[in-house]
């Protein structure tokens, strides 16, 4: 379960407390008041309350509520216990003085969640709630009513209300500003990561990168039995284009080169630049047979292709090698490299994959 539904639930379970304590100061104050316990109506709306809890608390925990506006239920919970102790006034119009406590106690609980207009709205369904115990106390205890009294008691709540309005608007402030500063935070953290794992040059993704998906792809490998084949590709004679073209040509030729390896792999395949002119290609799924197909075509497209803005040709090397069951990655590494080596010692422009399947050489 996520931090946050626990922090709903810890919230809720303080509210469900706060409301048992109420219910439990009503039982004795009804006693002291009427010298009797209270009658079955109050047992009725604790089982009703606690029911209502209940399933509140099941549609936070069963995750269903996450995927509202309102996870927290913060006002249908806060209108349900206003309710509730405008209810337990009525039954017993003589201990408004305690249950109006409670009113004020569930206020706190909306600095979680509601805004400044929901402040003012749960305030005025207070308010409303509050009138409607007024006026049924009016019909069935009017001794009690005391006029004057009772604007200054609907004062004092009103008062209070407001002052909770107004302590909730700055915490909603508050929190927005956190709020916005946290995705701001989480936004550049993604970028950093990216950048963590990207070569500028080209936009592939770079050396650490294909090490950890390597590491990943060795597991996949192992656990589900899914071949896999590495290959390097190296520019053959880079350093000419340097020479002759300059270091803006012979980076204008490497991001080419990168986007032709991005757009004949597939997408649960890498390419990775390696460092320097040397890239790397992660195959997922295919043994050396199959990889050749794929590898050999991508030597015929970069040898039909023109570079950069002076045309030029270039050709590539490449050394491929089937990840064993059970070695570690650099070893699978280290052989496609070799492999590699074995490219470029055969005269370069071809693939050669381990097991001497020299693809071609031209
Ligand atoms: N423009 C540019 N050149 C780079 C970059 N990284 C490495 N190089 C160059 O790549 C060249 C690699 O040269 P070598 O390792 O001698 O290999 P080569 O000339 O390609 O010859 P073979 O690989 O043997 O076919 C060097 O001139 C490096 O300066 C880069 O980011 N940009």
């Amino acid at each position: 379960m996520g931090q946050l539904r626990k922090d709903i639930l810890r919230r809720h379970s303080l509210a469900a407390a706060g409301v048992l304590l109420f219910s439990i100061l009503y039982y004795v104050g009804f006693g002291i008041e009427y010298g009797a316990s209270p009658n079955a109506w109050f047992g009725a709306m604790v089982s009703l309350y606690l029911v209502v809890h209940g399933i509140t608390v099941w549609y936070i925990y069963s995750g269903r509520a996450m995927e509202t506006s309102d996870p927290s239920m913060t006002m249908p919970v806060m209108a349900l216990v206003i309710l509730y102790m405008s209810g337990l006034m009525v039954l017993a119009p003589e201990l408004r003085g305690i249950m109006i406590l409670g009113y004020l106690n569930i206020m706190p609980f909306g600095v979680f969640r509601l805004s400044g207009r929901g402040f003012v709205g749960i305030s005025l369904f207070t308010v409303v709630c509050y009138s409607l115990v007024i006026f049924s106390t009016h019909y069935s205890a009017s001794e009690l009513l005391v006029p004057e009294f009772e604007v200054v008691i609907g004062v004092a709540l009103m008062t209070s209300l407001l002052v909770y309005a107004f302590i909730g608007r700055e915490f909603f402030i508050l929190r927005k500003a956190y709020g916005e500063k946290n995705s701001e935070l989480r936004r550049a953290l993604a970028r950093i990561e990216e950048l963590a794992v990207t070569d500028e040059l080209t936009g592939l993704n770079n050396r650490r990168y294909l090490l950890k998906t390597l590491e990943k792809q060795r597991a996949l490998s192992i656990r589900q039995e899914i071949p896999f084949v590495v290959a390097f590709i190296d520019i053959d004679y880079f350093k000419r284009v340097n020479d002759e073209y300059g270091h803006r040509i012979g980076d204008q030729v490497l991001a080419e080169l990168a986007h032709l390896l991005r757009v004949s792999v597939r997408e649960i395949d890498l390419a990775a630049r390696y460092g320097g002119e040397e890239f790397v290609l992660l195959l997922s799924g295919l043994n050396l047979e199959a990889a050749s197909g794929v590898l050999e075509r991508i030597r015929v497209s970069v040898e039909n292709h023109r570079f950069s803005e002076v045309d030029l040709e270039q050709r590539v090397s490449i050394g491929g090698a089937e990840y064993h069951p059970d070695e570690a990655s650099e070893d699978v590494l280290n052989r496609a490299d070799r492999m590699l080596y074995e490219a470029k010692r055969l005269g370069r422009n071809q693939v050669y994959l381990e097991g001497a399947q020299q693809l071609s050489l031209h």
